[in-house]
């Protein structure tokens, strides 16, 4: 067994009757990492999450979580904390009261300090609060608090960033950094790329229950693959002329962008692209914007679980 692995998945499927909703998974999660997954709705990311949490277990294969192969008990395996489809919270307790009720649940002697917890996740000044009037976001802070209250090495979270305004989503992308630097692992299901290629160091995307990609977030980047870029420059109408000069750049007509626009969008390979840049700065044109369409995460996910890329 590997002991840096914290979730080591062998061929594990789930079925709900004739629905196959995780087939024949396998998936590596590292010690000290934040692993994204990502899927098309109905890929099977919450049924996978929830067997890391012991909500379920595996029809098929084998699965190890913190070094222990998980049983048949439907029990959070030690160590392991999170959620999936929202916390659950007590609306008429406070946001105090909640955390106090699971460090008694837990016997007390094992969790963090309830307030050092309520500072991490930024609900300091309404601790005191009942969880009834809370926002979504901030229930999803407190269920953050709740998870790591217990301290966990592997934290197991589902869409963490629903509801958070972006203060709230940089504080909980803190949190999540710190804890991973400490050594535990975090896996969590987002259909934010943005929020993904800021946090994660790995991603496994997921199509209809089979993994069709896991692996470091550097290997989907855009050294091998075309992708769509925008161009904005000082003066569209040369660089449209150096565009068409250079080879390997495919202008893409059915973008959406217009041949008056002052955005020139085109498909390229990244040495193509450093060749257009280099003939623009020698012909004087300035670059004022040149950026992927999509990421290099969307797009393998769009084209990896076929779905149509959207126009510009
Ligand atoms: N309790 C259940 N009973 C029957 N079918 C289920 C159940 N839970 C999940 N499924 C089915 O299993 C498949 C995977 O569902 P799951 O919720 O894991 O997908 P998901 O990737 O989390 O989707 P979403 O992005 O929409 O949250 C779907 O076809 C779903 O309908």
């Amino acid at each position: 067994m590997d002991t840096n692995l914290a979730v080591r998945a062998r061929g594990v499927s789930r079925f709900f009757g004739d629905v196959v909703a995780l087939d024949a998974v396998d998936l590596d999660l590292a010690q000290g990492q934040i692993h994204g997954l990502v899927g098309p709705n109905g890929a099977g990311k919450t049924t996978l999450l929830g067997l890391l949490l012991g909500l379920a277990t595996p029809d098929e294969g084998t699965l190890e979580i913190l070094g222990t192969p998980a049983g048949r008990a439907l029990t959070a395996p030690d160590g392991v904390a999170g959620f999936v489809d929202g916390p659950g919270l007590y609306p008429s307790l406070t946001a105090r009261q909640n955390l106090a009720a699971l460090a008694a649940l837990r016997g007390g002697t094992r969790t963090a300090p309830i307030d050092d917890v309520l500072h991490e996740v930024g609900l300091t000044d309404v601790a005191d609060d009942r969880v009834r009037g809370f926002s979504l976001g901030m229930r999803q802070r407190l269920g953050l608090a709740a998870a790591l209250l217990t301290r966990p090495r592997l934290l197991v979270l589902d869409e963490p960033s629903n509801g958070l305004d972006p203060a709230g989503k940089r504080h909980v992308h803190g949190v999540l950094t710190r804890l991973a630097a400490d050594g535990a692992a975090v896996v969590l299901s987002s259909h934010r790329m943005d929020d993904l290629e800021a946090l994660c160091s790995e991603v496994t995307i997921l199509a209809t229950g089979r993994v069709v990609f896991s692996g470091p977030l550097a290997k989907l980047s855009a050294e091998n693959r075309e992708l769509d870029y925008r161009l904005r420059t000082s003066d569209p109408a040369a660089a449209r002329k150096l565009a068409e000069e250079t080879p390997g750049i495919r202008p893409v007509e059915d973008s959406g962008a217009r041949r008056d626009s002052e955005v020139l969008v085109f498909r390229a390979l990244v040495p193509a692209l450093d060749e257009l840049v280099t003939r623009l700065v020698r012909a004087g044109v300035a670059v004022r914007e040149l950026a992927p369409v999509v990421s290099p995460l969307e797009a393998a996910f769009l084209a990896l679980t076929e779905q149509e890329v959207p126009a510009p």
